[in-house]
């Protein structure tokens, strides 16, 4: 302040270059803040689709309309439901409204800059349309990270002091002529023949203590002004040849020179900006790219451009020109060497000309920017007052001084307002596609649904049909062998066998052969259980083979699922065979089974007991005792004969009883055979009872049958279980992408609210803030 107490004007300068700075700053962190939402978005739940096709197309289509009607519903719900999200007027029909508001210029991929895809990889967009999304998400991811970096490298530009103006233009135009006429001082070397090799930046020499030196640097990376490791000190006689042959490959030299003119008229230390020269390489096809991309630091606040007025632009001049604009959207222009033009006004006539193509904004203040002038007459003197040099240094203070808010905040606000204009083309086409998506999702989920509930009461009725079924067919199995093999063994004594009667002394062998026959008819008999249980399970099989079949009949080829199809071939009937045939003897009673006494008579063993005094022969009758009647009777005369009184009587009856032996002894001997068929039919049925035959049967073969019949139950039913997983999961994928599309909309919705707000906002610091 001055002892008035007022600002001095580079005060008021400072005051409102700080208010100004500091507006940029939030913004800038307001956009950061945004890109990180967007890329976390991109990253974690919706893969950001690029604006391939033109917006305002899509944006009009009658499509698009029914979409949004639609699903203005779900929508409602929605933000209803999560009303936190709900930003004021973000409602379906301000889409259109929204997109009305789009920059007229950038409706198109081809015309985003700052969130391009890097395709540098794919040779058309063509192919990087062809992409899918997830890979065209992680291109957009490099994309936000690199605009992240980018806000955070001008965050830190805003906030530097210092300032840098970068000089270049076409081979030797004269941008060392001019450095040295700023600085009225021999600085540069200066040569006919191009001679800047490397980048030369003049700096104040109160950065290095006032002392003037020259350092060349191998790695401007590790550059520290302290570090003396981190440069060599060049001598000044040897800066002409290390600049014009660079043999020692420095990346860059920097040297330090007092300006020993006043404040009021230095260039490098006025006072209130440090300021710093960059000399660079002419521009040809070689350098090009290097001075773009310096040009490009963020560091550059200033560039001017330094035409050879005999040349005009050339071709490199022109490129550097139009990728400049991207972010310096004002240049200044130096025509030097204007002293070799004879026909000035044609010459200056052309010159500006090809300026308002080139970069119309800086035409637009060509008065202030572009300069017609002949560095090399004033390395050495001051020029006149009111002359084009003279009006040139001037502007190039101001431009500076005042404008270097422009050159350091001008191009922040212009990359937020780009990269928020980009953000909303995006922000766009990702409503209208989730708008597709929430519409397609809805259509597919209410055409599926009939399908799904057919198929679970399909699935249903079918697994307790499978179950049915193999429950019938062991039943059936269950039942029969039952009931056929205790018939079969209840009547085992009736079994005609065909085997010979060969007379009482052949009852050994007929007795062997009829156990032998008996045993061949219950293992028949056995079989004729297997093969019953075989056609069951055969035919039970087929079945749910049939009920496969329709099944498969109503699956979608198409969807993949890893259904096996049920098939009865002959190798499964010949498994069945197999499976259900008894292995080994049918009884195990049967095979420990031997012949024994009891099975050729019929004996009682308390008449032995009882008429075992009679004598030898009534005893040996008593050893063949049966019951048959004759026996019995016999036995009891001789009972009755023990209490009788008289002798005789006694006599007779012994002799009728001897008599009635005989006779019982020659019915024993004539009925023999049937003796034994029943008496070890009887002893069979018996073991066989013991043995649980029909039981053991009937669950062997029941088992069994569920056994092999079970696999082709469970597959039908896992065949019905994956059909119905995979329309559930086809489904639940639907519901996720739908909610995933509402999120997004409604996520892209409060974007775009966003972006306005901070665009109008960014708007707001007008270009007349940038300056006094
Ligand atoms: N007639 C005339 N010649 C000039 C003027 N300014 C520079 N020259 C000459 O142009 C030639 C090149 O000058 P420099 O300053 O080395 O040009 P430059 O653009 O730095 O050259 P490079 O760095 O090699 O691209 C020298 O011979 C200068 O004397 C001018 O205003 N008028």
């Amino acid at each position: 302040m001055n002892k008035d107490g007022l600002f001095n004007e580079e005060q008021i300068i400072e005051r409102i270059f700080s208010n100004n700075c500091n507006r940029v700053k939030t913004y800038l962190n307001r956009s950061k803040d945004i890109v990180i939402s967007v890329k976390n978005f991109n990253e974690n739940r919706w893969p950001v689709r690029y604006p391939f096709n033109d917006l305002s197309q899509t944006e009009n289509s009658d499509l698009n309309r029914e979409i949004k009607e639609n699903v203005q519903q779900v929508i409602k719900a929605n933000v209803i439901k999560k009303s936190g999200l709900k930003r004021s007027g973000s409602t379906v029909s301000e889409l259109t409204d929204f997109s009305s508001k789009l920059p007229e210029n950038q409706n198109s991929f081809s015309e985003l800059r700052i969130l391009k895809l890097d395709y540098s990889k794919e040779s058309t967009s063509n192919l990087i349309s062809s992409l899918d999304h997830s890979a065209i998400s992680k291109l957009l991811d490099d994309s936000f990270s690199k605009s992240i970096r980018h806000i955070e490298k001008l965050i830190n530009r805003v906030s530097d002091t210092s300032s840098k103006i970068l000089v270049t233009g076409d081979l030797n135009a004269g941008k060392s002529t001019l450095i040295n006429a700023l600085l009225k001082r021999d600085v540069l070397p200066i040569d006919q023949q191009p001679c800047t090799m490397l980048f030369i930046e003049v700096v104040d020499a109160s950065k290095n203590n006032g002392k003037e030196e020259i350092h060349a640097i191998p790695n401007i990376d590790r550059y520290n002004l302290k570090d003396e490791s981190s440069y060599d000190l060049l001598d000044p006689s040897l800066l002409e040849d290390t600049v014009q042959e660079n043999s020692n490959s420095y990346q860059q030299i920097k040297i330090y020179s007092r300006d020993n003119r006043g404040k009021s008229s230095s260039i490098l230390n006025n006072g209130v900006v440090d300021v710093s020269l960059i000399d660079s390489p002419g521009l040809n096809r070689d350098s090009l790219k290097t001075t773009q991309l310096f040009s490009r630091q963020e560091e550059i606040d200033v560039v001017i451009f330094v035409v050879n007025a005999e040349n005009h632009f050339t071709l490199s001049g022109q490129d550097f020109l139009a990728s400049a604009g991207n972010e310096k959207d004002h240049i200044f222009i130096v025509v030097n060497r204007f002293d070799a033009i004879s026909r000035k006004d044609k010459c200056r006539k052309l010159i500006l000309e090809q300026i308002n193509t080139l970069s119309p904004r800086t035409y637009e203040e060509s008065d202030n920017l572009v300069h017609f002038i002949s560095a090399k007459d004033f390395v050495h003197k001051d020029a006149e007052p009111g002359s084009d040099f003279s009006r040139m240094e001037e502007c190039l203070r101001w431009w500076t001084l005042e404008q270097r808010f422009k050159s350091k905040l001008a191009p922040a606000q212009t990359y937020i307002l780009n990269l928020l204009s980009e953000l909303k083309i995006i922000a766009v086409e990702n409503t209208n596609i989730a708008l597709n998506v929430t519409y397609n999702i809805n259509i597919a989920l209410k055409n599926g649904k009939p399908f799904y509930d057919k198929l679970l009461t399909a699935k249903n009725s079918n697994c307790k049909l499978s179950e049915q079924i193999i429950d019938d067919a062991c039943m059936k199995i269950k039942n029969y062998t039952s009931q056929h093999l205790d018939t079969i063994v209840s009547n085992l004594e009736s079994y005609e066998c065909k085997v010979k009667w060969n007379g009482i002394f052949s009852s050994w062998e007929y007795a062997e052969s009829i156990f032998v026959s008996m045993a061949e008819h219950l293992e028949y008999e056995v079989r004729e259980c297997e093969k019953f249980a075989s056609s069951i399970v055969s035919s039970s099989i087929n079945s749910l083979c049939d009920l496969d079949s329709q099944r498969a009949s109503i699956e979608n080829k198409e969807d993949k699922i890893s259904t096996k199809p049920l098939y009865s071939s002959n190798e499964t009937r010949s498994q069945i065979h197999e499976a259900l045939a008894h292995v080994g003897g049918i009884s195990n009673s049967l095979d420990t089974f031997g012949l024994g006494m009891s099975d050729f008579f019929d004996l009682d063993w308390d008449r032995f007991m009882i008429t075992g005094s009679l004598g030898i022969s009534a005893g040996s009758i008593a050893v063949f005792a049966s019951s048959s009647s004759g026996i019995s009777y016999a036995l009891n005369i001789l009972k009755v004969s023990s209490n009788l009184p008289t002798k005789t009587i006694r006599n007779a009856l012994i002799v009728s009883a001897g008599l009635l032996s005989v006779c019982s002894i020659f019915l024993m001997l004539n009925e023999a055979d049937a003796t034994i068929r029943r008496n070890l039919s009887k002893r069979i049925q018996k073991a066989l009872n013991q043995d649980n035959f029909t039981d053991s049967h009937s669950s062997r073969l029941t088992s069994e049958s569920n056994r092999l019949i079970r696999p082709f139950v469970w597959q039908f039913q896992t065949n019905f279980l994956k059909m119905v997983e995979f329309e559930e999961r086809r489904r639940a994928d639907h519901l996720r992408s739908r909610h995933l599309s509402l999120e997004a909309q409604m996520f892209f919705d409060d974007l775009k609210a966003e972006i306005m707000d901070l665009s109008s906002d960014v708007h707001s610091i007008s270009s007349t803030d940038f300056a006094r």
